[in-house]
C-alpha cells in the first residue's frame, strides 16, 4: 500500500480549510504537519493549535512530523491534539527508546525521522521498535527544496534494513517529491509519501492531489 501524505507547509494558509477540503477530495491519506521551532530547524511554523482546529474537520489520520528540541515535553499535546503518528528525529533525542515508547504509550504511532547527513546506522537500534521511520530527501525548514539523489540509494539501503529487521515498519519519505520523480522513489522502496509544494504548488490542489494519489495507487501494481 502506498500512502499519499500531503504537507500543510506548502498550503495557502488563507484557505487552510478549503484546501485540506481539496487534499481529502483529491484522495490524501493522511496530513502531514511540519513542525518547528526555530531551534532545531532555522524555521517556525506551527503548534497543536493548529492540528486541533484540523481534526475537528477531517476524518485522515494527522501525521506530525516534530523537528523541536525536547520533542518529549511536547508530545503529550500533540496526542491530545488529534496527532495519529508522530515522528521525532534522532539527531536531537538520543533517548530515542524512551521517546518512541512515550508516543506509543499515548496511543499513537510512533516514527523516527533522519536527515539526508546522518548514517542510516544511527536509527538501526530504533527499527526495532518504531511503527515507522521518516527518511528526509532534503534538509528539513523549508519547503520547495530539491530532492537529494543520494536518498534513493539511501532509502534502497533503508529497504534492505527494515525487510530484516522488522518488516512491519513503514517507510515516509520526505522532501522534493514531485510527481516527476513518484516512480523513482516508490521503486527504491518508500511506503508513505509526503508532498508539500508538489502538490499546493498547483492551481488545482484536488486534481494535482488526484493525479498523484492515481500514480501511487499503479505504482503498487508493479
Ligand atoms: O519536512 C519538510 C521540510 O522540513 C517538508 O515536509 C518537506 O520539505 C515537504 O515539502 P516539499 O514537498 O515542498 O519538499
Amino acid at each position: 500500500m502506498k500512502l499519499l501524505a500531503p504537507s500543510i507547509l506548502s498550503a495557502d494558509f488563507w484557505h487552510l480549510g478549503k484546501q485540506v477540503e481539496a487534499v481529502i477530495r483529491g484522495g490524501a491519506d493522511l496530513i502531514h504537519f511540519d513542525v518547528m521551532d526555530g531551534h532545531f530547524v532555522p524555521n517556525i511554523t506551527f503548534g497543536p493549535v493548529l492540528l486541533e482546529s484540523i481534526k475537528n474537520h477531517c476524518n485522515l489520520l494527522l501525521d506530525a512530523h516534530l523537528m523541536i528540541d525536547n520533542a518529549d515535553m511536547y508530545i503529550p499535546e500533540f496526542v491530545k491534539a488529534g496527532a495519529d503518528w508522530i515522528s521525532v528525529h534522532i539527531e536531537n533525542n538520543p533517548h530515542i527508546h524512551r521517546t518512541l515508547q512515550l508516543i506509543k504509550d499515548l496511543g499513537a504511532k510512533a516514527g523516527v525521522a533522519i536527515n539526508p547527513g546522518t548514517s542510516l546506522s544511527a536509527i538501526e537500534e530504533a527499527l526495532h521498535y518504531a511503527d515507522f521511520v521518516l527518511l528526509m530527501s532534503v534538509n528539513p525548514g523549508f519547503g520547495g527544496q530539491r530532492f537529494i539523489e543520494r536518498s534513493i540509494e539511501r532509502l534502497r539501503r533503508l529497504r534492505q534494513m527494515v525487510d530484516s529487521i522488522n518488516p512491519s515498519i513503514l517507510i515516509e519519505i520526505d522532501g522534493g517529491i514531485k510527481l516527476e520523480n513518484l516512480e523513482e522513489v516508490a521503486l527504491a522502496g518508500a511506503d508513505v509519501f509526503v508532498i508539500g509544494s508538489g502538490i499546493f504548488s498547483s492551481d488545482n490542489v484536488e486534481e494535482q492531489t488526484r493525479r498523484i494519489k492515481r500514480k501511487l495507487i499503479s505504482l503498487e501494481e508493479v
